[in-house]
Parts: C-alpha cells; structure tokens; sequence
C-alpha cells in the first residue's frame, strides 16, 4: 500500500486549527490534486474529537485556560486511509472498465461499494457526513454517501467523476464531456432511492430539489469546499464546539481566497453564518458575503438558487432588519416560482412555511404593539413592505400552479391575511404590485415553458392593476384564487 509521502506526514501530529488548516492548503497547493479521502478522514477525525468524544477537561483547568484541541496522530488516519483503500481497490475490478472514461456501471459499482458498507441504523443524525463516520462506524447521510463515492472514484484514478449539487441533494457527473449523470446515493425519508439512473428524468419534472438543470458541479477543489462546509460544529442542540466552528471558518476563507467559493453560494452562506457567530477581523462583513452568494447564484445559476436570500433573510430577521429581510423574502419566492412543487421538496417547503407562518406574523406583531423602535413602527405604513409580501405570496402561488402537489392550505390564508390586516389601510391603497424588472427576461421564459404565459397574465393583470392602481386593491395574489378564500382584502 502506498503510504502517504511527506507532503501528509510532515504536518502530523496535529496540535493545533493552524496545522490542520496548513494541511489543506498544502494539499489545494500541491502539485498533485487534493486527496478527498484523506482530508475527509482527517476533518472528520477532529470533529469527531471535539463534537462527539470530547475530552473532558480536568476539574481544575477550564476550557478557558486548557483548549482542548485533540492530538491527531498520523497512525489513526493512516489506518482508516488503508481501511478505505482496502474496501474500495478490492472491491472494484479496474479491468472490468478498460475504457479512459467512466460509465454508468462503473459509477453504480463504486456507489454499491459504499451502500454495502452501511449499517442499516437511521441516518439523519449530525457528524454522519465525512469517511471517519464510514469506516468507524460504518455510518453516513445521504450527503457522506455522495461524497464517499466521489473521494472512491479519485482513488481508483476515476478524475472524470465529480460531485454535483443542489440545495438538497448530491449526485455525479462523470463521462467524456461530464455531463453524464447518475443518482448515487439517496434522498429523504421513505423514498425508493434511485442509484443508477440518470438525473434527466427528475430535472423534467421542474423540481426545487433537482434545481431545474442549474446544480453545483464540483471540481476537486469544490469538493473540498463541499466536506469543509459539511463540517458539523454542533455538540448537542444548544452548543456548538468554539474550536471546530473557528477550524470550519479559517478552512473556508482558505477555500474563499483561492477563488473555490465563487460558485458555490451554500458555502459562502455558511461562511456568512459563522461570520455573524465570530467575526474574523479585517474580513468582510456577514452581508457582503451573503451579497456574493446572491451574485454567485444570479451570474452562475440563473437565478435558480433560493438559499442564498433566505440566508441573508435569516441574517437581517436577527437582527431586527425587518423591511430588508421581507424583501429578501420576495426574492426568494421570485425563484421558488419557476418550480413545480414536488413531494420531495419538502425542505424547502418548510422554510417558506416557517417565513409565511411564524417569521412574517412575528414581525408585523411586533412591530404593532407599542414598539419602542420608531424606525419599525412605519413598517405598516410602507408600501413596498407590503408589496413584498404580496410578491412573496404570489411567488409561492406561482410555485403551486401547475405542481402535482398542492402547496398552500388554509393555515397559509389565516397567516397571509393576519399579517396584511396589520397594515394600515391607505398604505394598501399606494402599491404597484409589479415583479422586478427582469422577470420578462428571455432566459426566465426560457427556462420555465408552461410558466411564461403565466408572466403574460401577469404582465396582463399589472398592467390592468397598475392602469387602476390608485383605486380599490384588487387582490392580485393566485393565492386567494387557489384557496378559493373569501378575498382577505375585502374584509379589511
Ligand atoms: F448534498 C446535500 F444533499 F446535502 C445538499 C447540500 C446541502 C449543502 C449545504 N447546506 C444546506 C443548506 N444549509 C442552509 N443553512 N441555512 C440556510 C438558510 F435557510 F438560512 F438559507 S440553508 C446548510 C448547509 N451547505 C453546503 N453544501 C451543501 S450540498
């Protein structure tokens, strides 16, 4: 077996975040590509001591005065790197696939390889992600399964096949001009999963899940981006360990400053996220990151991606933002339209419902009651609010139309209603329900077929609505139409 040359061993033991973040810079550095499986082993190695076997500081030394950095030794890591080479090279005969570039068989021969290696105990639980959870205890998400069959195929010398994701699924690229694809792994709970097959079929059906053709395709550096940000800080629900989120954070921004985030908005939303946790001096702040996620979606993915604004959404909620964080919203459910709602979008379904059902409602209730915050009290009183919960319903009915699934029920109209009821009337009387400018975009008609003659309806009614916008609102949202609801404005 080949061990590992001195460009791995040099940095071992591991002392310090320092050394393990020098050892992934040497390896995104190096002349060779990033070895996946050695750098999931060893990230998962130290979470795995800092989240999970957490050396119990001695009574007398604190956690302040004693870190508790765990001692990575190179013997730990070179075993279970032999261990994963073991499995893997005796498993999958080489020569059964002569040809330069992979094929279907091949990519389902290596996913079987890690599938048959799982325990059959349940899967979604935290720090089942990396190859120490494999090989110690034979235990990954639907996410460790994607990446243990890409770190695989890099070991058996397979550089075609590559990590593919969206928001809330992974799978493979492989073949001559990688674009062939293929299901690797599964998805949610109490799905048949699909491995083998490719993912045309599923990007037809216009689902959120598949991203409608405009998922994250890796390149080695973006999968070490992928097992950086897949990183679990959490100790239990309440705490987070301070030492893997720093280690999580400084790996990134090494990732950031080599340019390996620019396509990838999840990861510059992490990298946000921890910024507003511990912000790192001279580094930008949480918005300008978040901002960048946005851009990267919008220039990358044509729009398609809905986590970059409700990451951003999530961020300006905290901290009272509230005008910001609907608008953020807005947009969000402007992306959300140009899907068809499928059952295994429950995901993202469930961060729309939490915006719609509690967030949204949180806000104008607090800022209805005698608010201290003048700045929040005109918020019932500002039209664009009020527009972008409107263009937030809307985006949301748009997603429902034409779905195999409903969406909305009746919770959502008591909640849409509540929270436009808060507002003052003769604000209502003000607003131009309009979508942004861009949404008569060629490439949005493009992209969503049955979709654009919906815009033409729309543009249709705005220009109905905007030629009588100074009289009575007439309720421009599908929602009240889908929910045959007794107009909400009327009662007002
Ligand atoms: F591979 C799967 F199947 F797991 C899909 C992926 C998820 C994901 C991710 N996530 C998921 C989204 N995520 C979010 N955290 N907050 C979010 C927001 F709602 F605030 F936007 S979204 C945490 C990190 N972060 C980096 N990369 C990936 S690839």
């Amino acid at each position: 077996m080949a061990g590992f040359r001195d460009r791995e061993k040099k940095h071992f033991p591991l002392t310090s975040t320092s050394s393990v973040v020098a050892l992934f810079r040497d390896q995104l550095e190096g002349p060779n590509e990033p070895n996946l499986a050695f750098l999931s082993i060893t990230l998962g190695c130290v979470e795995n001591a800092l989240t999970l076997n957490r050396a119990a500081p001695a009574a007398e030394d604190s956690a302040l005065l004693q870190p508790i950095f765990p001692v990575v030794d190179l013997n730990m890591i070179e075993t279970l790197y032999r261990k994963f080479e073991t499995l893997v090279k005796g498993s999958v005969d080489l020569t059964k696939y002569p040809c330069k570039y992979s094929n279907r068989d091949l990519v389902k021969k290596i996913s079987d390889v890690i599938w048959a290696s799982l325990s059959r105990s349940f899967k979604d639980k935290a720090h089942l992600q990396s190859l120490y959870s494999l090989l110690t205890g034979n235990k990954l998400d639907c996410f460790g399964v994607a990446f243990g069959v890409v770190a695989a195929a890099q070991m058996l010398g397979c550089n075609d096949i590559h990590l593919a994701l969206s928001e809330d699924h992974a799978w493979v690229v492989f073949g001559e001009d990688g674009t062939d694809t293929a299901e690797v792994t599964w998805h949610g709970k109490g799905n048949e999963d699909k491995r083998g097959q490719s993912i045309a079929l599923s990007v037809a059906e216009k689902s959120w899940l598949y991203l409608n053709g405009h998922p994250v395709i890796c390149d080695r550096a973006m999968e070490v981006a992928a097992l950086v940000s897949a990183a679990n800080p959490s100790i239990n629900v309440t705490m987070d360990s301070i030492e893997m989120g720093a280690l999580q954070q400084e790996l990134l921004w090494l990732l950031y400053d080599k340019d390996h985030l620019s396509r990838y908005p999840m990861a510059l939303g992490n990298l946000g996220d921890l910024e507003e946790i511990s912000p790192t001096p001279g580094r930008p702040p949480p918005m300008a990151i978040f901002n960048e996620a946005i851009s990267s979606a919008v220039k990358h993915y044509d729009k398609h991606h809905v986590y970059p604004y409700t990451y951003m959404g999530g961020y300006l909620y905290r901290k009272r933002r509230y005008k910001e964080a609907i608008k953020c919203w807005a947009e969000a459910a402007n992306v959300i339209r140009k899907f068809n709602y499928t059952r295994e979008d429950e995901e993202i379904y469930k961060e729309f419902l939490e915006i719609a059902n509690e967030l949204i409602p949180n806000i104008v209730k607090s800022v209805s009651v005698q608010t201290l915050d003048r700045s929040q009290m005109n918020i019932l009183y500002n039209p664009e609010v009020y527009a972008d919960i409107l263009r937030f319903f809307d985006g949301i009915c748009e997603w429902e139309e034409g779905s195999s699934t409903p969406v909305l029920h009746v919770g959502w109209a008591q909640n849409l209603t509540f929270s436009l009821n808060k507002f003052d009337p003769r604000t209502r009387a003000k607003i131009d329900v309009g979508r942004d400018e861009d949404d008569s975009d060629s490439d949005d008609e493009d992209d969503d077929d049955e979709k654009s003659e919906n815009d033409e309806n729309d543009n249709e009614n705005n220009s109905r609505f905007k030629d009588e916008s100074d009289s009575k609102v007439e309720s421009e949202c599908k929602f009240v139409k889908t929910q045959d609801v007794s107009d909400p404005l009327q009662a007002v």
